[in-house]
């Protein structure tokens, strides 16, 4: 018997950093997934194997460890967390496919996290809600990472475009923003553990400074949450831009990420500002006029992808 299950990347418009303080946020799946399929092993190995990511390794699943035959170790440590919460030790195979880039702010840490529990749970015929699986995938982005909100396991969970209150509650919009996005990646990574980190440390160091700046980002999500209802786009913009200066008050921007973010804004996109927890990674650029001279204008130094929002959360093997 294989499992199988699948589950989207995340664009965070408005909120990262401050919603682990529990302010709120808004953020949409992508049209980008990760995919998991579990079936028994045929030998005494656990094997962990994805082709897009170029890597295989042999699973310790009691003593949650590996050994790599190739490729970089890191989200292997979210699935290892999963198994070890879920799964009986009995040999298995696990195959990942994922066309979300990884480490780029755009969630691929959640959906591999959201599809290895869901395919986990079908494997062992373990029932689940969505609030459950919700609850359980963030479960493992926190031990894993030390420090995390909810946020990215509940949109990859849920799908749609999210805005989750202070009480921790994913409220979903009916509209989406009518407009196209603009996501610039650079190949230099960051690391969501150590920017979040590095924020509680400033936060530590400078209460008085940064505790309403973190504030003042949770009333740029509740603005912005009116904006978008009214589909007011340029109004969208413009918090975008101010919640990209708070962010950078913050510490989390690079050079190469505010290059992308002016440029945007040079070849008119209406806002621009990092997504995801920054320190390398992705920015979202709001272009509802002309996303190609965006792009090739980001092209010259770094990546891009135009995305959509998608209403599919997780999907598993009958939806699939
Ligand atoms: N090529 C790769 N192969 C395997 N793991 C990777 C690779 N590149 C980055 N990673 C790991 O993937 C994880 C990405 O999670 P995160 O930093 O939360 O970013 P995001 O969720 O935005 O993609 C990190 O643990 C990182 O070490
Ligand atoms: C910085 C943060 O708000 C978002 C991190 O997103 P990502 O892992 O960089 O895609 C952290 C969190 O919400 O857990
Ligand atoms: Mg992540």
């Amino acid at each position: 018997m294989e499992s199988v299950a699948s589950a989207p990347g995340k664009t965070i418009l408005f909120g990262e950093h401050s919603v682990v303080y529990s302010e709120p946020a808004i953020a949409g799946a992508v049209n980008k997934r990760a995919t998991v399929k579990i079936r028994r092993s045929r030998n005494q190995n656990t094997i962990l194997k994805s082709k897009d990511l170029n890597f295989e390794a042999i699973l310790d699943t009691r003593k949650e460890s590996y050994s790599l035959k190739h490729g970089k170790p890191g989200i292997i440590r979210y699935i290892l967390n999963a198994l070890s919460k879920f799964h009986d030790h009995t040999p298995i195979e696990i195959l990942l496919s994922i066309n979300i880039p990884i480490g780029s702010g755009l969630g691929s840490s959640a959906a591999v996290t959201v599809a290895t529990l869901a395919a986990l749970f079908d494997y062992h015929d373990i029932p689940f809600t969505k609030e459950s699986l919700a609850q359980d995938a963030y479960n493992v982005e926190l031990d894993v990472q030390g420090m995390a909100s909810p946020l990215d396991t509940i949109v990859s969970t849920y799908g749609g475009l999210i805005y989750l209150s202070r009480e921790k509650k994913p409220i979903s919009f009916t509209n989406h923003i009518n407009s196209n996005f603009v996501i610039g990646f650079t190949t230099k990574y960051g690391n969501t553990g150590k920017m979040v980190k590095n924020v509680k440390n400033l936060k530590d160091a400078y209460p008085n400074i940064i505790n309403p700046i973190i504030e003042d980002m949770g009333f740029i999500a509740n603005e912005a949450r009116i904006a978008i209802l009214k589909n007011d786009i340029s109004k969208v913009g413009e918090l975008m831009n101010i919640n990209q200066g708070l962010l950078d008050s913050l510490g989390v921007n690079t050079s190469e990420l505010s290059r992308m973010i002016y440029l945007a804004r040079k070849n008119g996109a209406l806002g621009s500002k990092i997504t995801g927890s920054g320190g390398g990674g992705s920015i979202i650029a709001l272009c509802p006029h002309n996303p190609d001279k965006v792009m090739k204008a980001i092209n010259r130094y770094d990546n891009t992808l135009k995305i959509k929002f998608s209403k599919d959360g997780v999907l598993t093997k009958d939806s699939i």
